[in-house]
């Protein structure tokens, strides 16, 4: 057994919640980490005052562990090669596609999967490390699917959790995977295993069946309800979903704000008081649909069925995972779809799509949502996708209109949005159009019902049910 360390809660994740930036004169800063995973553990780890065990955003340095506001912070150094073929590689390259519905075709290769087994068991040393004895560790995501099993051996006196922010994916896509034994026994040393959806939770149950041959309970596994159970030799692993959702009260009261407002209508006479401002908010990923609310915007001008004069775009994307190929071919291609809409439908000083690649201040990013009249989330395949959730939770007015794909996590609740399918173009179009144009009362009427379901599932909701199922479950 390793020595033990004096934190009783414990998150382990790829990423900090802040990222160490080198600034051009050499001296160093914290920044804020991208991604929803960082938006929605942050405030429950505060709230915890546990400890946090992760990469810290920049590779070959060493830094000693810090203590933030009560929160630990445990960084795991990667080498630049490391970062190529664990998180470049095999973490983007292979399992992100893969677990996505193979929208790009996953690469597989033995020397990122070495790494990947190597930084999994970096992680799971650190991990035993901190943890004090009998303590309750969170593992969290794709990068990390070796840790339960890695630690447990280490360490088996701690309870573990895993928690998958992606998608879990059919089956048959899965078994493309050379190492998908490695990965399901992985997990399977954790104590509970959450998924956002039922589905992904099934998927899983059916491979420790057919894929291990374990023992499994057989009935459809229900949210935050119903878990299913693996029989591991003479330990019970249990299966869950468990939605993850935001920091929605907060998010409203910021949203309130007078500041806020106030920074909203001036957004709006920025953009020069176009009728209706339309708004994208995502990592540049190509999984976020980036590309295909671009092109319905560019194909209802075409036919005249959007005035540009009226209708503004403003696309916010955060840089992502920039050296990884299909991120730096995706990055080209919608800047130039951005420049074509503009040079054929913009005019001097007014154009159709405003488009910032760096990531906003979050007041700034809340005024936005207050500002906009159509949210678009059109995501191919996402996990959950929190821009959704946090634009309702910005709604409290009840204006505003939300259109979302039917391939995110968040359309399983966010019921009363306008769902498209990302891949039906025409559907796409004509739902903007419906959107932009409803009657006020029946957006009001969608919007209430969608703050019901955001504000009463938050995000201290999500972190309670798995835990409470974490620790009941032992
Ligand atoms: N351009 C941006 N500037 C600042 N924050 C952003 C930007 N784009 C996305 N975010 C934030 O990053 C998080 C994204 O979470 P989510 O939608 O779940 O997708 P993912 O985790 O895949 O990036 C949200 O909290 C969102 O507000
Ligand atoms: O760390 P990066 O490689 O820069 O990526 C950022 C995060 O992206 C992914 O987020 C997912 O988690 C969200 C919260 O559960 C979910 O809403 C979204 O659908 C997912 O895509 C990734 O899973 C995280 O590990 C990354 O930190």
């Amino acid at each position: 057994m390793s020595p033990t360390g004096t934190s009783d809660f414990v998150v382990v994740a790829n990423r900090l919640p802040v990222d160490l930036e080198k600034l051009p004169d050499g001296s160093t800063r914290w920044k804020r980490s991208p991604g929803g995973l960082v938006t929605a553990l942050e405030p429950i780890l505060r709230s915890n005052r546990g400890a946090w065990v992760g990469w810290p955003g920049v590779p070959d340095v060493e830094v000693e562990p810090i203590v933030e506001e009560g929160l630990q912070l445990h960084p795991v150094p990667l080498s630049s090669a490391e970062l190529s073929n664990y998180y470049e590689g095999f973490s983007n390259a292979t399992l992100w596609p893969l677990y996505h519905d193979v929208v790009v075709k996953p690469v597989y290769d033995r020397d990122w999967w070495n790494t990947y087994v190597e930084v999994n068991r970096r992680f799971a040393e650190a991990t035993a490390a901190t943890a004090a004895q009998g303590a309750t560790v969170w593992v969290q995501d794709y990068q990390l699917q070796l840790v339960p099993k890695m630690l447990r051996m280490l360490r088996p006196d701690v309870t573990i959790g895993f928690f998958l922010h992606i998608p879990f994916p059919p089956v048959e896509l899965f078994m493309q995977l050379p190492w998908r034994r490695e990965i399901i026994e992985g997990l399977l040393g954790a104590d509970l295993i959450g998924f956002h959806l039922p589905g992904g939770a099934e998927n899983f149950m059916y491979l420790a069946r057919n894929l291990l041959g374990l023992n499994t309970t057989r009935a459809s596994i229900g949210t935050r309800s119903r878990f299913g159970e693996i029989n591991v030799g003479f330990r019970s692993v249990r299966v869950g979903a468990f939605p993850i959702s935001i920091d929605s009260s907060g998010l409203d009261e910021l949203a309130r704000s007078r500041a806020v407002r106030n920074r909203a209508a001036e957004i709006r006479r920025e953009l020069g008081n176009p009728e209706r401002i339309m708004l994208g908010v995502d990592r540049l990923d190509y999984t976020k649909g980036i590309d295909i609310r671009l092109r319905a915007i560019r194909e209802l001008l075409e036919e005249d069925r959007l005035d540009p004069a009226q209708n503004i775009m403003v696309q916010l994307a955060t840089p992502s995972r920039e050296r990884v190929e299909h991120y730096v071919r995706m990055r080209s291609a919608i800047e130039e779809q951005v420049g074509r809409i503009n040079g054929e439908y913009g005019q001097v000083g007014h154009p159709v799509v405003h488009y910032l690649h760096r990531p906003i201040d979050r007041h700034e990013l809340i005024a936005f949502f207050v500002a906009a009249d159509l949210m678009l989330v059109t995501p191919l395949r996402d996990g959950m996708n929190l821009v959704a959730k946090e634009y309702v939770a910005c709604r409290s007015d009840l204006g505003g209109a939300l259109l979302l794909s039917e391939f995110t996590g968040a359309a399983a609740e966010l019921r009363q949005a306008y769902l498209v399918n990302p891949h039906d173009l025409d559907g796409v179009k004509n739902t903007m159009i419906e959107a932009l144009t409803q009657d006020r009362e029946e957006g009001r009427r969608r919007m209430r019902s969608l703050r019901r379901q955001v504000l009463a599932y938050d995000v201290d909701r999500w972190a309670q049910s798995f835990l409470s199922a974490l620790r009941n479950g032992r």
